[in-house]
């Protein structure tokens, strides 16, 4: 078969090895190679490496241009791919017959020896780009400007050396005389290549600054941020409070640092921390900042490479992968030896660091049932991601997970090392971040008295992005609003008004009292995909899901939506919602606004948790799963998130935003709905004391709540609706309320005292393992005449 023959039988596999791994270094090499060869020339080169347009668009002008030069061109083509390809991405594939890829006559002027040696010196200029800029620099031919250009943190170093050598190319034949002259100069102090133990270490090296230039990158700056160019993560970030409960039941407070360290080791045998935290309280956050002090060199310097992965990206991986494939596919590609690499991290995991950001989005809930130890079997992700967890594969490699605290359960706590818990911010942190945020120190001021005022508004700012949301709509909070914000589905609907305000034409004006009906459409249709995502589990959207949902330009440049920050996986643009939280603030916004949703909708969404208890039981009392054991597995992933939804469908329903809504919903439509959250709020709580066991002779009748009272409650508090609360405490009927371990912050508090100051008779109430603090215990004054012990 000719070469011809080949390119275009061979198409789709070509295409799928050049961009399959998502990482445009393949075909940045066949290309160095074409061009050295002279198979293209460099207007060619332009025109196929648009930065814009995808890779796989790329790769495919490539494929067209090289077969209409002809066979001689599809042969060197081939005979390039065989070269750069590893050996188990060329399998199954036909090169041809072999032919060397070598250039032409030697080049005469300097410019062309750049092109013709371009292979070569992208190896030779990866280890010294700091180098050549400074001779390039100092000899005037480069300006500070175009340095900038060449080392913007999303080039991987071989990225950075072409874009140099492009610059060079530009620049004109000194500039290139002056680049081959440097290069010269450093050969003769270069180690010797075929020194085995320098060889070794310059591979790992070499990686080691494409992994920490890449994780830089991707950790620079917020996604809250994205778009506006206002902050970077020094600029914003505010350390959160950390704390871990240590062997003899003591709570130690941690710094940053001690989140891998020895601090509250529980479990000596085990490598996994997990750094637990309610919806919002910065645990994304806390790794984003572990990761770039790692590239920085600044923290965790005893670890050689970090591997960061976000659940919420792993969901989307459908293939079985090796170990090996994971770390290089989701992080990046070795540059140069990739079993040499890939052995370092085996022999030394010691030396290796895993994060795992988010295991509550992960689809499928932890398992310890299939065990794999192999790195190079190809297995199903969760079967990865659990024995990297559990420790049966990669026994040594420190891991780090994030996750909200309701999804981990025992089977996973077990080979947890230690549990540090993310508290949100400090009364100090509030307003270290205030004054982050805001350049101007009068306005820092306005905003932390205004927030002092409101001790409700600031015991919700404990937690970073509710102190985000009230930071960046200060305008509206300032400006005097109809509803002060109590609540959290006030403050979501500030972010709200605040996004429209931002995009309506009459920009300094304030948005109608009817702003929410003019943009019902775009609600509407972000909702739906909000929903649907949620109960999928799915927080990652391709361009179509949007277009199917009706969701056009004009409503992602609204900013809810904002662009996936992934490198790695895939070439599509994928969207995401700003913050998970207004996921389920729009899928809330769906759920009461649809006219056309069924009846049952908002009954099904607080009945989620309840599938939760069950399987959890079901798992505690040891009985025969049958098949639907994965279904109700799903559930407890969703679950949190399908909590919060339920919230904001409460608030949303609450009086307070009868006249906001009026337009939106008929009232027939709400009165249901109303009627569906109170009924389910009751029936709820009829659960709970209904499990209340019968006192034993001389105990008093007590309580223990489940995590899952506290949403109830908080449910209800979210309603702002005084008969709600006084007919649900009318029929509790305790002398003691145990709410020990339920994560209750200043935030629960407010709802606790809400709720709880109608209750009947007087309550020992007790809060230990809490976070309380002294904000919370503020908020709980409301209910202390009826707590007569704390
Ligand atoms: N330490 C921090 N410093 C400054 N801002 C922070 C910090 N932590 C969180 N934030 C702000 O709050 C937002 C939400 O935080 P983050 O996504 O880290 O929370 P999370 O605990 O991972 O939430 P979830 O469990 O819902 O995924 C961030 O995008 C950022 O704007």
């Amino acid at each position: 078969m000719t070469a011809h023959q080949l390119i275009l039988k061979q198409r789709a596999e070509l295409l799928a090895v050049l961009c399959g791994g998502g990482s445009a270094e393949p075909l940045d090499c066949v290309l160095d190679l074409l061009l050295a060869c002279e198979v293209l020339v460099w207007e060619d080169y332009l025109s196929i490496r648009v930065a814009e347009k995808p890779l796989c668009s790329n790769v495919r002008q490539l494929l067209d241009m090289v077969y209409d030069k002809g066979e001689d061109a599809c042969s060197l083509l081939l005979a390039a791919m065989s070269q750069v390809l590893p050996e188990e991405q060329k399998a199954g594939l036909c090169f041809g017959k072999e032919c060397a890829v070598v250039g032409k006559d030697r080049p005469d002027t300097a410019t062309l020896t750049l092109l013709a040696d371009r292979p070569v010196l992208v190896r030779k200029l990866r280890d010294n780009i700091d180098g050549a800029l400074n001779a390039l620099l100092t000899t005037g031919c480069f300006t500070i400007k175009d340095c900038d250009a060449v080392q913007l943190p999303v080039y991987t170093p071989s990225q950075q050396v072409r874009k140099l050598l492009d610059q060079v190319r530009f620049k004109g034949e000194t500039a290139a005389k002056t680049l081959l002259q440097y290069l010269e100069q450093t050969e003769t102090t270069r180690p010797n290549p075929e020194d085995k133990e320098n060889h070794l270490s310059a591979n790992c090296l070499l990686y080691q600054k494409k992994l920490r230039s890449s994780v830089a990158a991707q950790s620079h700056s917020l996604s809250t941020y994205g778009g506006t160019g206002r902050f970077s993560l020094d600029d914003i970030y505010t350390d959160g409070l950390l704390e871990v409960t240590d062997g003899s039941g003591e709570t130690l407070t941690l710094g940053l640092e001690d989140v891998v360290g020895p601090l509250g080791t529980l479990n000596e045998d085990a490598d996994t921390v997990l750094v637990s935290g309610e919806a919002g309280s910065g645990k994304s956050t806390l790794l984003q900042r572990l990761h770039l002090l790692w590239a920085r060199e600044a923290l965790l310097t005893n670890t050689f490479l970090l591997f960061p992965f976000s659940c919420r990206k792993l969901n989307a991986e459908h293939r079985e992968l090796s170990l090996k494939e994971l770390l290089f596919l989701h992080c990046c590609w070795p540059d140069r030896g990739q079993d040499e690499v890939f052995q370092f991290i085996l022999d030394h995991p010691n030396l290796a660091l895993f994060t795992f950001d988010g295991l509550d989005e992960f689809k499928q809930g932890f398992t310890d049932e299939e065990r794999h130890c192999c790195p190079t079997k190809q297995v199903p992700i969760p079967v990865l991601l659990f024995n990297l967890l559990q420790g049966t594969l990669m026994k040594g490699v420190m891991k780090v997970a994030t996750s909200r605290p309701q999804a981990v359960g025992p089977s996973l706590k077990r080979y947890l090392r230690k549990e540090v818990l993310l508290k949100g911010f400090s009364p100090g942190g509030i307003d270290c971040f205030v004054k982050k945020h805001h350049s101007d120190p009068a306005m820092a001021r306005r905003v932390i008295e205004s927030l002092q005022a409101n001790t409700v508004l600031l015991s919700l700012c404990h937690i970073p992005v509710f102190c985000w949301i009230v930071t960046k709509c200060h305008q509206e909070l300032l400006g005097g609003q109809d509803v002060i914000p109590q609540t959290i589905t006030d403050v979501y609907l500030l972010v709200l008004q605040h996004f429209f305000q931002r995009k309506s034409p009459q920009s300094q004006g304030v948005l109608g009292k009817a702003w929410l009906e003019e943009h019902l459409d775009t609600v509407l249709k972000l909702g739906q995909l909000a929903l649907e995502g949620l109960e999928t589990s799915c927080y990652v959207f391709s361009g179509y899901e949007l277009q199917r949902n009706g969701l056009k330009e004009q409503d992602v440049s609204l900013g809810f939506l904002i662009y996936c920050n992934d490198l790695s996986v895939t070439d599509c643009k994928r969207y995401e919602f700003l913050h998970i939280t207004l996921q389920c603030f729009f899928a809330a916004l769906y759920v009461v606004l649809n006219r056309n949703s069924d009846r049952s909708a908002v009954s099904r969404l607080f009945q989620s948790q309840y599938r939760q208890l069950s399987s959890l039981s079901q798992r505690c009392l040891g009985h025969c799963i049958d098949s639907s054991v994965e279904e109700v597995e799903s559930h407890v992933t969703e679950t949190p998130n399908l909590q919060i939804t339920a919230q904001f469908v409460s608030g949303l329903l609450s009086q307070r935003h009868h006249n906001l809504l009026l337009e939106c919903c008929p009232i027939a439509v709400r009165e249901r709905k109303v009627k569906q959250v109170v009924k389910s709020l009751s029936k709820g709580m009829q659960r709970h004391f209904k499990s209340i066991p019968r006192p034993v002779e001389g105990e008093k009748k007590s309580m223990h709540a489940m995590p899952s009272f506290v949403w109830l409650i908080k449910c209800i508090y979210e309603m702002q609706d005084n008969s709600i609360a006084q007919e649900t405490m009318a029929k509790l009927d305790v002398e003691h309320l145990k709410l020990t371990y339920c994560n209750i912050g200043p935030v629960e508090c407010t709802a606790l005292a809400y709720v709880l100051k109608y209750l009947r008779n007087p309550v020992g109430l007790q809060l230990d393992n809490n976070s309380v603090g002294d904000v919370g215990a503020e908020q709980l004054l409301p209910c202390l005449h009826i707590c007569h012990s704390l």
